[in-house]
């Protein structure tokens, strides 16, 4: 049936407020079998053509014109969920990934006013084996970009060591995690930060790639990235699956072809972005309107930056 979800979630706690409609209802009486005495019952058949987005309970996925309306809204986003945090459990955790969001959150995070980061505990969803002071190390470039911008202390920031070979780095990083989330088998951060290539790969999670299917560590090692440098560190499925709150940011036509098959599904295996489903946390998809130029599923439009 177009348009449904497959993702076993259950139904909407939420009543549906703005259903992108088409609500086709087909009836299909079958027919009383004449010669029994006890008619088969009447069966009605509903089918309903109704595009929304895959699971209204938790999965949000909200549009906006262009990155500069998008921008603020992440870092509201960030900033609502950090004191949400702050109140409940003294401190927030946040996971960092590179790409765009380097430069958007270095924008606009420390735009806001009187944001306190000192005591937020930053990670990163995966990392490249570089030094820290290669153009390519996401590390290197949020300490450049934000980090020096921002009061969050060095001892709020868990790095990779570099220094490392990529399996010792791996689990360098995990024993990092294990010591700052002591009381969790698996560390659960407020938020998790995200961007998708082009792919569908999230993290370093590749399409067809065996660390998909990880389920005992919750850093990986991958030596064979299809996208340079080849070797990584990141985070595993049950590490981002237990969220409270997962954040994608994509922007750009370039990504409107994978969004739809990430967002929509399709034909062949699910794509990694698609199989990030927080089991008790909020999803949500912040993108632009080039991006969102092919789908069909039910989106929010944001015409201004917006609180969520
Ligand atoms: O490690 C990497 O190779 C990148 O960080 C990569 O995973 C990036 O996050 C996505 O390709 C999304 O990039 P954009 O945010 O630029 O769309």
């Amino acid at each position: 049936m177009a348009g449904t979800e497959s993702s076993g979630r259950g139904l909407p706690k939420e009543p549906f407020t703005e259903p992108s409609l088409a609500l086709v209802g087909v009836f299909v009486r079958e027919s009383v079998v004449p010669s029994c005495r006890c008619p088969r019952p009447i069966q009605i058949k509903l089918s309903i053509n109704c595009s929304f987005s895959s699971d209204m309970s938790a999965r949000r996925v909200v549009v906006f014109p262009s990155a500069a309306e998008l921008g603020p809204t992440l870092a509201h986003l960030v900033a609502s969920r950090a004191d949400k945090a702050l109140k409940d459990r003294g401190r927030f955790t946040v996971g960092l990934s590179g790409g765009s969001l380097v430069s958007m959150l270095s924008k606009e995070l420390p735009a806001l006013p009187d944001l306190d980061c000192s005591r937020w505990l930053a990670g990163f969803c995966d990392e490249r084996l570089v030094p820290f002071d290669d153009g390519e190390s996401t590390y290197g470039l949020y300490k450049s970009q934000l980090f020096s911008k921002i009061n969050i202390p060095d001892s709020g920031v868990l790095a990779i060591d570099p220094s490392l070979t990529v399996h010792e780095c791996a689990e360098d990083y995990a024993n990092k995690l294990k010591k700052a989330f002591p009381n969790e088998d698996i560390p659960v951060f407020d938020v998790l930060l995200l961007g998708m290539g082009p792919d569908g790969h999230t993290c370093s999670l590749f399409p067809d790639h065996p660390l998909l299917e990880e389920t005992q560590k919750i850093v990986a090692p991958i030596n064979n990235s299809p996208k340079p440098p080849p070797q990584r560190v990141t985070m595993t499925f049950p590490v981002v699956n237990s969220a409270r709150c997962v954040v994608f940011v994509s922007t750009g036509g370039s990504k409107a072809a994978v969004l739809k098959q990430v967002l929509e599904g399709g034909e062949g295996p699910t794509l990694p972005a698609a199989r990030v489903v927080p089991s008790q946390g909020e999803l949500f998809w912040l993108i632009d309107e080039p991006a969102a130029a092919s789908l069909t599923v039910h989106v929010e439009r944001q015409s201004t930056a917006a609180k969520l």
